[in-house]
């Protein structure tokens, strides 16, 4: 070989071994990464040295947050609704927790922000993370030996889920999968507190409704990734012995609620004089909701968590059987949704543009009923405050929390 010659064919192999080295770095990277099905809901990144994973502050944040004399819990969906609220709670009794959440675009993202800044603010570390990447996940559980996991991150709203099935399935199946996995692997195993939904009833007529109805009638996407999720979480308790309570969710609302949800944007439509769309069912019957406040809600949740048993597997394995319950967390007192209309009114001091429309064939129900007496039994539920008040304090937040640009740092 001449020099010219030699010299082409070092070079040619040089380009291809880096292409190769590239291609591999590449392809690890993609591996690692969370699969992004999630279409339409965007996942916001942000990148800090607290927030980056590798560096030993962040470990520190972790550790510190979860430091308790008592349980130490992860909350998945911290920065939701439900999840801003149990975290802030168990934290405010002496838990140790750590908040994730993914922070993606279902709605309005500065709400989920100030949500995050208030449990921050109270001690509580919010990562920012989806329940898919397991190797989050792996991690979380490597640093901190979790008692429990709260999980209340899923992809929630019944009328979505045709506009985005994907992100059901993302979410509340492939998510639920994941979180149980590093669960079953974790050691110790923690006990496992999920969100379940009132709407696995579906199409049921009997009220009210009772843990052992049938539910095997879901009427939305979302209902049937919920009914499945009670039924993947019966595989994880037979087969690794994990510990897992189900809590059936009866239209939670109040201060800092939901912006997809019917009583918050009412609210808004109402106080900027737009019409709203209200459902009936056919021969003009009203559609009724049994509307529980959110206080109502963490109470439950933490009785819940309270009275769960240790799981008991350990390295992947089941040592016995363990402990696996559903409850309805509801208010046990169904209101018209015209009625809830009327109690606006009144709060606003606005009258409403009411337009009458059938109910869609969307995923919608006609009604909800619970009956609460299992979780009464187990662990004194009881829901104590009616819509008329939960309404009253939910007009207040909002009132306040968009109205004042000073925000109050409170719950
Ligand atoms: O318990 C649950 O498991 C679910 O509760 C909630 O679903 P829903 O009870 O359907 O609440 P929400 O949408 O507020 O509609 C309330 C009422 O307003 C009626 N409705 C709604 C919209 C509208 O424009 N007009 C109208 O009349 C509508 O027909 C309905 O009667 C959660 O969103 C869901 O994530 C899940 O947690």
């Amino acid at each position: 070989m001449d020099k010219h010659r030699r010299w082409t064919y070092s070079i040619t192999k040089l380009v291809f071994w880096t292409t190769l080295f590239a291609g591999t770095l590449l392809f690890i990277c993609f591996q690692n990464s969370p699969p992004s099905n999630n279409a339409h809901l965007k996942v916001i990144k942000r990148g800090s040295s607290t927030n980056s994973r590798s560096s030993p502050e962040w470990e520190k944040r972790v550790k510190l947050s979860a430091r308790s004399g008592h349980f130490s819990i992860l909350v998945t969906g911290a920065a939701g609704f439900v999840g801003s609220h149990v975290s802030a709670a168990l934290k405010l009794r002496g838990d140790g927790v750590v908040g994730l959440d993914n922070f993606n675009s279902y709605y309005d993202i500065s709400l989920k922000r100030a949500r995050q800044k208030l449990l921050e603010n109270n001690g509580v570390f919010v990562i920012e993370g989806d329940i898919n990447d397991n190797h989050l996940l792996k991690k979380l559980f490597d640093i901190v030996k979790f008692t429990h996991v709260v999980h209340l991150a899923a992809q929630a709203g019944v009328r979505y889920a045709m506009k985005n099935p994907g992100s059901y399935v993302h979410s509340n199946i492939a998510g639920l999968v994941s979180l149980f996995e590093a669960c079953k692997s974790a050691n110790p195993q923690p006990a496992i507190v999920w969100a379940s939904s009132s709407s696995v009833y579906g199409l049921n007529t009997k009220v009210p409704f009772s843990e052992k109805d049938r539910t095997d009638q879901p009427a939305s996407l979302y209902a049937a990734t919920k009914k499945a999720g009670e039924e993947i979480a019966h595989t994880y308790n037979h087969i690794y012995g994990l510990s897992i309570t189900g809590l059936r969710f009866f239209t939670v609302y109040g201060p800092w609620g939901r912006p997809d949800m019917a009583y918050f944007f009412f609210t808004k439509d109402i106080l900027k004089g737009k019409p709203i769309s209200l459902f009936q069912g056919s021969n003009n019957r009203s559609v009724a909701r049994d509307f529980t406040y959110i206080d109502d809600i963490v109470k439950g949740c933490l009785g819940a968590l309270d009275t769960a048993e240790k799981s008991t597997g350990s390295g992947g394995k089941k040592k016995k059987n363990a402990q696996l319950r559903v409850f309805n967390l509801g208010n046990t007192s169904p209101v018209p949704v015209t009625k809830l209309v009327s109690i606006l009114e009144k709060l606003l001091k606005v009258k409403a543009k009411r337009n009458v429309l059938p109910l869609p064939r969307n995923g919608d129900v006609m009604f909800t009923h619970a009956n609460i007496s299992y979780a009464q039994k187990e662990f004194g539920y009881k829901a104590t405050t009616d819509l008329q008040m939960g309404l009253q304090k939910f007009v207040n937040w909002y009132l306040d929390y968009y109205s004042i640009s000073e925000k109050k740092n409170s719950w």
